[in-house]
């Protein structure tokens, strides 16, 4: 079954013109609105003065590359995300992905439709034919309930890696160069990963296959290419709702004129710059959990604005059978282990309900371990994964 709401995508509505305000599935309840929390008018606003790290430093040797893995691991605890530089892939390779995610939504609906995530169902359990909702492919994020309030976006959702996992019956054809300059940013988003990884188990002081053994060589790699349409009224609606990844880190390659990005900082949501050559990479949970907590995945979100915006961000996420678990090494006396043991794929199959519901997958999934020590009022304390 899907929810009617399932095929209203938010460009068309825009398009539809004399739009006074945002149709009431998109409004905020006053509270969660990004006036209220945060302030949307650009005077209000406040810019995160966010760290870079050059990755190319996180590959040479001796104290360069330590100072850059502190450099990292100050970035990570204090921010849980960070601009890129070094990532060796020349700015009109950038401005053509931008380019060609840009033509595809404007492509006319008819010719985006043959990529919908709405698809027929399988008759496996004698259904009907009738149709369901799946990640993949183009459309907006899953509808579940009435009540949801739904974000000011498209977007197109495509695993790209292992290789084999591609259904590439999503991926578009038009524009024609989309599919090739998304497997070369496959290949070189995943160098970003793999270097930012290695540097974040030496930033912790453990060898740089610590995390990369725990995630496994064949990681899966989503692309979301996002779409955000200029929006009428940008202080009752969210372009992202705010979440935190389904992902051990995510890496962004975001607009490079219309900024959007939000972050959650001590309380405040505070502005990400509107980047140019430069790539953000972002905590997601897997490395909270990874880590113990050490690095914590930062709470984000999207506002809207007049204009309209795109974002094409690469999720890293453990091969599927993996265990996710605080690291051993990272578990003791002082710190015990604050959340459970579960797979990998359990987690990601939760994340999609969690999002729905505007949780965060490790609060929706009950992955937190209540200690005695920290919560006194609780009775029933859980013990560790170890
Ligand atoms: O569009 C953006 O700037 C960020 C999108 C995002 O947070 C996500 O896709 O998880
Ligand atoms: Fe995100």
């Amino acid at each position: 079954m899907v929810h009617p709401a399932q095929g209203q995508m938010v460009q068309d509505l825009a398009a539809a013109g004399e739009l006074g305000a945002p149709p009431s599935r998109y409004v905020l309840r006053e509270k969660d609105r990004p006036t209220e929390a945060g302030a949307v008018q650009a005077a209000q606003r406040e810019l995160a003065a966010i760290p870079t790290i050059d990755v190319s430093r996180l590959a040479e040797s001796g104290d360069v590359v330590d100072d850059e893995a502190a450099k990292l691991r100050s970035a990570l605890q204090s921010w849980g995300l960070f601009a890129v530089t070094g990532h060796g892939m020349p700015e009109p390779f950038l401005d053509e992905i931008l380019a060609a995610t840009r033509e595809f939504f404007h492509l006319p609906p008819e010719e985006k439709e043959k990529y919908s995530n709405v698809v027929v169902a399988d008759d496996v359990d004698g259904a009907d034919g009738g149709e369901r909702f799946q990640p993949e492919g183009y459309g907006i994020d899953r509808v579940d309930t009435d009540e949801q309030i739904l974000d000011w976006c498209d977007r197109l959702y495509l695993q790209v890696q292992p290789e084999e996992e591609r259904r590439l019956e999503f991926w578009p054809e038009h524009p024609p160069a989309l599919r090739g300059l998304l497997e070369e940013y496959t290949r070189r988003s995943e160098q970003v990963f793999r270097r930012v990884l290695a540097a974040t188990a030496r930033a912790l002081g453990f060898e740089e296959e610590f995390f990369a053994d725990k995630v496994g060589e064949r990681v899966a790699a989503y692309a979301r290419f996002t779409y955000y349409p200029p929006c009428p009224r940008p202080e009752l609606v969210y372009g992202l709702k705010p979440h935190t990844d389904n992902s051990v880190l995510t890496v962004l390659l975001l607009d490079k004129h219309v900024g959007g990005l939000q972050l959650l900082k001590d309380g405040r949501w505070l502005d990400i710059p509107v980047l140019t050559n430069e790539l953000l990479v972002v905590a997601g949970d897997e490395i909270e959990i990874m880590s113990n907590g050490v690095f914590m995945a930062p709470v984000h979100r999207v506002v809207t604005s007049e204009r309209e915006r795109m974002s094409v961000v690469m999720f890293y996420q453990p091969e599927p059978h993996k265990e996710l678990a605080p690291s051993e090494e990272l578990v003791g006396e002082e710190r015990p282990a604050l959340y459970k043991k579960l797979k990998a794929k359990a987690f990601g199959d939760g994340f999609w309900d969690a999002f729905a519901a505007g949780e965060r997958t490790i609060d929706f999934l009950k992955v937190k371990v209540e200690h005695q020590q920290q919560q006194p009022e609780t009775a029933a304390a859980v013990s560790t994964s170890a």
